[in-house]
């Protein structure tokens, strides 16, 4: 895992090192990925984009270097000299003085090999100005690869939302921490691939979250001497008329992710009485699988009807870990005595797995105003719902109710497809009755869930046309060669 910053903490790094050459040094860095970016094409031509802040400050440092290594250097700077901050005037000068000259707009009828965008860094507070949105447009427009310095501008290096418009970056070197923004919601899709350089500074401040980009910790092995109930059991209760599939996904992952047994409950009155592609999946009436099991999970496919309101009051009252997704989150939303259940259940028993649909309608927001603050929702569900939660999407974030945060950076757009969500919520389950505390067991299979999914787009199954069933499989396999080999 890596930590993640907010503003406040960068900032607050940036002063203690006031001195220390800080702009020189991620100017300098900038100038040395670029050149090595650029190793095959000799006498390259470089634009550099120079905004009116400190991030314009480190891109002029590296147009100087550039320039220096012989490249042919076209400076765009979209500031005032005069409130330029204190070290972007020194660079600006120091550009000048070693005979770079300023634009201030694209010269025409020129090609470039790579352009470095240093419009906006985190200090960018509102939605892009037309002179800024155009440029970016242009920028993007030209097909050209862009190495961004700190986040690509246009980007919100907390939430990752694009503000009016945002350059599509094929790198991004980032400065003294990673950014939340650069990892969830539009950041991945502007940021391309990310490098961090912390000038120099070892000691940082405590994280404000967690970057999870490796396995977190993993069940324990298996002792030679168990059998199925040392496993745990697992129990999935959903599947109303036309909605059976989504518990028998939830139920395959969760045996495909170890589970030592697993019942699954339908509401459907046309259930079938066993899983013809699954038959170790044990079908028993929806109102007793809870007491076979050991964690369940509810809501795939459960529809909203009053048989299924019952069902979800009785299992809120029942002790053991459970995990809520779906139809079980509109049934929580729409039934406040179900809410007030919640806050009467042990700490650290509870996971709600909303897409920000679902996370939309528990909050009584719309989805964008989910999507604005992806951290800031997740946070918020966890302690109202005093829940564990996973915000699914790009860039899924698991937020505690202690205030603890994380993004997942596993995971790719093949997983946008129906059942995908069922397969989480089955392989967290599975992990829990392996004896892993809940918290543990999200992070793990969150991870798992989009690892699992890029390793199947490696071998070329997907992301086109991947099934949530090729996804739990696949995730069987990781989970053997991290714990086993
Ligand atoms: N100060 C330092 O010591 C260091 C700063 N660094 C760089 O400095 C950056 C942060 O610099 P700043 O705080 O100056 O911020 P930025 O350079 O990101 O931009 C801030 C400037 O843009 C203006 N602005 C914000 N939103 C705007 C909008 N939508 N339209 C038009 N103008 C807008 C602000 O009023 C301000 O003038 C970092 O991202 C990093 O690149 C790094 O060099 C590390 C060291
Ligand atoms: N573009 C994406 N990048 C990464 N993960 C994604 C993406 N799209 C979907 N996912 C993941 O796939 C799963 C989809 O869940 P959900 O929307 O509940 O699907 P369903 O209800 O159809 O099963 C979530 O874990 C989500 O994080
Ligand atoms: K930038």
């Amino acid at each position: 895992m890596k930590p993640l910053y907010a503003q406040s903490q960068l900032r607050a790094m940036e002063q203690a090192h006031a001195h220390d050459g800080l702009m020189e040094k991620a100017g300098a860095a900038a100038a040395r990925l670029a050149s090595s970016l650029l190793l095959t094409v000799s006498g390259a031509r470089i634009l550099v984009l120079a905004g009116p802040g400190n991030n314009g400050g480190d891109a002029l440092v590296a147009a100087r270097y550039l320039r220096q290594q012989g490249y042919q250097v076209d400076v765009v700077f979209t500031g005032t000299y005069a409130s330029l901050p204190p070290d972007a005037r020194a660079a600006y000068e120091a550009w000048l003085a070693d005979g770079g000259e300023i634009a201030s707009g694209l010269p025409q009828g020129r090609e470039w090999q790579l352009i470095v965008d240093g419009l906006f860094g985190i200090g960018l507070t509102r939605e892009l100005d037309a002179l800024h949105r155009d440029l970016v447009q242009q920028v993007n427009a030209m097909g050209v690869p862009v190495l961004s310095l700190d986040i690509p501008t246009g980007i919100c290096m907390h939430t990752g939302r694009v503000l009016g418009a945002a350059v599509c970056a094929a790198h991004t070197l980032t400065f003294l921490g990673l950014k939340p923004g650069l990892y969830t919601q539009d950041g991945p899709d502007h940021a391309g691939q990310v490098y961090l350089d912390n000038l120099g500074l070892n000691a940082a401040p405590p994280a404000a979250g967690f970057l999870v980009d490796v396995p977190p910790a993993l069940p324990a092995r298996r002792r030679l001497n168990s059998h199925k109930g040392s496993h745990g059991s697992v129990g999935v209760i959903g599947g109303a008329e036309h909605m059976v599939g989504a518990v028998l996904l939830a139920g395959r992952a969760a045996l495909r992710a170890g589970a030592g047994r697993v019942y699954c409950g339908l509401l459907a009155g046309s259930a079938p009485a066993l899983d013809q592609g699954q038959a170790e999946l044990m079908l028993r009436d929806a109102a007793s699988v809870p007491q076979f099991a050991t964690v369940m999970v509810a809501g795939p496919g459960m529809g909203q009807s009053d048989t299924a309101v019952s069902l979800l009051h009785s299992l809120l009252e029942l002790s053991q870990l459970l995990i809520l997704d779906a139809d079980a989150l509109n049934l929580l939303a729409a039934h406040p005595e179900l809410q007030a259940i919640l806050h009467q259940r042990k700490p650290g028993t509870l996971a709600i797995t909303p897409h920000p649909g679902e996370a939309a309608t528990l909050l009584h927001i719309t989805t964008a105003e989910v999507q604005a603050d992806r951290v800031a929702s997740a946070l918020r569900m966890a302690r109202e719902f005093g829940a564990i939660v996973v915000l699914k999407g790009c860039g899924s974030v698991v937020a505690l109710p202690d205030g603890r945060w994380f993004i997942n950076h596993s995971g790719n757009p093949g997983m946008a497809s129906a059942g995908m969500g069922d397969t989480l919520c089955g392989i967290i389950a599975a992990l829990a009755a392996q004896e892993m505390s809940l918290e543990e067991a999200v992070l793990l299979a969150v991870y798992l869930h989009g690892a699992a999914a890029d390793s199947l787009v490696a071998k070329g199954v997907g992301p086109v046309g991947m099934t949530a069933s090729e996804v739990a499989s696949e995730a069987r396999a990781l989970l053997n060669q991290w714990r086993y080999r």
